[in-house]
């Protein structure tokens, strides 16, 4: 398979977009001034809690809400100056499902290609091909309102492949789903972006799957981007693996924070409630050390242990939070 040619022009350039809702004391500053690059043939995944900005970011990309002020590019047009191009290069899959329950899979994408302005035999040979793609055709000349969750949305997606777009925008497209229809649609995808070059922008506030779907992820939080790259150098970034350490009370997290970080090979130490955690270069050597420093300072532990560096630990090494606390507060389901 080749690999992204990320000396190629990116497919999409999005240059301090800011977007403001509302007005006066209601008014809700959406994205802040965000810019970024796609590489084509990618998976670019933007993940972040709820209200971090994402959805906005995508309609905008897909013409359907406009910036306050920035610009963006997609295959080459310009969203503001140029949308009805845009508009033929891109498919969007919103976060609602977009099928009709009361047809069959097959007539839901002929209609989706008819809408498009395909002829009629072009779009039964679409809509065959994209049914053999998706593993979908077994229940193809079913009614949808039958069908299984993760089947509705295999269709959703394809939906938006009638027109062979060079851009998909997938928002938040497994949410809902059990994890095994999660894996499949996650294997479709990567494979649609491998044989076809086309590009995915896929929003998501599931941490494990920007990790295994991303070529490249953006981190947006509060209406900002906090962290770029892809998903392993992130991490790598981070310096090693991390020692976790589980305090009984909250009054000793000053005191064994600072004896954490005095330690040889300990990068930095973050704090999670009544967790510290201590990214190391050598984390496994580091953690006999952690434990001996602390019993020696009485400070008691409920447990300890060593993680591998996660999306979680880059998160809050960037947002300065950790990930489950932000979703919680603006009141999210986050994968565990
Ligand atoms: N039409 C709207 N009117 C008013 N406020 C809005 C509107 N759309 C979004 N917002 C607000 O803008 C902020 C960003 O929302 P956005 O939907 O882009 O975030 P998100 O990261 O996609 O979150 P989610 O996963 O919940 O969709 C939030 O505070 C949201 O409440």
């Amino acid at each position: 398979m080749p690999e992204p040619d990320r000396a190629e022009n990116p497919v999409i350039r999005a240059t301090e977009l800011t977007k403001t809702y509302g007005r006066g004391a209601k008014a809700v500053s959406a994205l802040k001034g965000i810019s970024f690059e796609v590489p084509p043939g990618t998976v670019f995944a933007m993940l972040g809690p709820n209200g971090a900005g994402k959805s906005t970011t995508v309609k905008i990309l897909s013409t359907l809400s406009r910036p306050d002020s920035g610009t963006a590019e997609v295959a080459g047009s310009d969203v503001l100056r140029q949308p009805a191009a845009v508009r033929r290069d891109i498919g969007y899959v919103s976060q609602r499902p977009g099928f009709d329950p009361m047809a069959t899979g097959r007539e839901n994408l002929m209609l989706s290609a008819r809408l498009r302005g395909i002829g009629r035999r072009a779009a039964a040979r679409k809509a065959a091909e994209l049914l053999a793609a998706f593993g979908l055709e077994d229940p193809a000349d079913r009614l949808t309102k039958t069908w299984s969750g993760g089947m509705q949305r295999k269709l959703d997606v394809a939906m938006g492949l009638v027109h062979a777009p060079r851009v998909l925008f997938l928002d938040e497209p497994t949410t809902g789903l059990d994890p095994e229809a999660r894996t499949q649609l996650w294997a479709t995808v990567s494979a649609l972006t491998r044989t076809s070059g086309l590009t995915v922008v896929l929003t998501t506030h599931y941490l494990d799957e920007a990790d295994q779907m991303a070529d490249d992820l953006l981190i947006v939080d509060r209406g900002q981007v906090v962290a770029q790259g892809d998903p392993a150098a992130l991490k790598a970034d981070l310096g090693g693996d991390t020692v976790q350490v589980d305090l009984v009370s909250t009054d000793d997290a000053g005191r064994a924070g600072a004896l954490l970080e005095r330690l040889p090979g300990v990068v930095h130490v973050r704090r999670d409630g009544l967790r510290l955690r201590a990214q190391a270069r050598d984390a496994a050597g580091v953690l006999p050390d952690a434990l001996t420093a602390l019993q020696r300072a009485e400070i008691p532990l409920l447990g300890a242990g060593l993680s591998r560096a996660s999306l979680d630990d880059v998160y809050l090494r960037y947002a300065g939070r950790a990930y489950r606390a932000s979703a919680d507060v603006e009141g999210s389901e986050v994968a565990a």
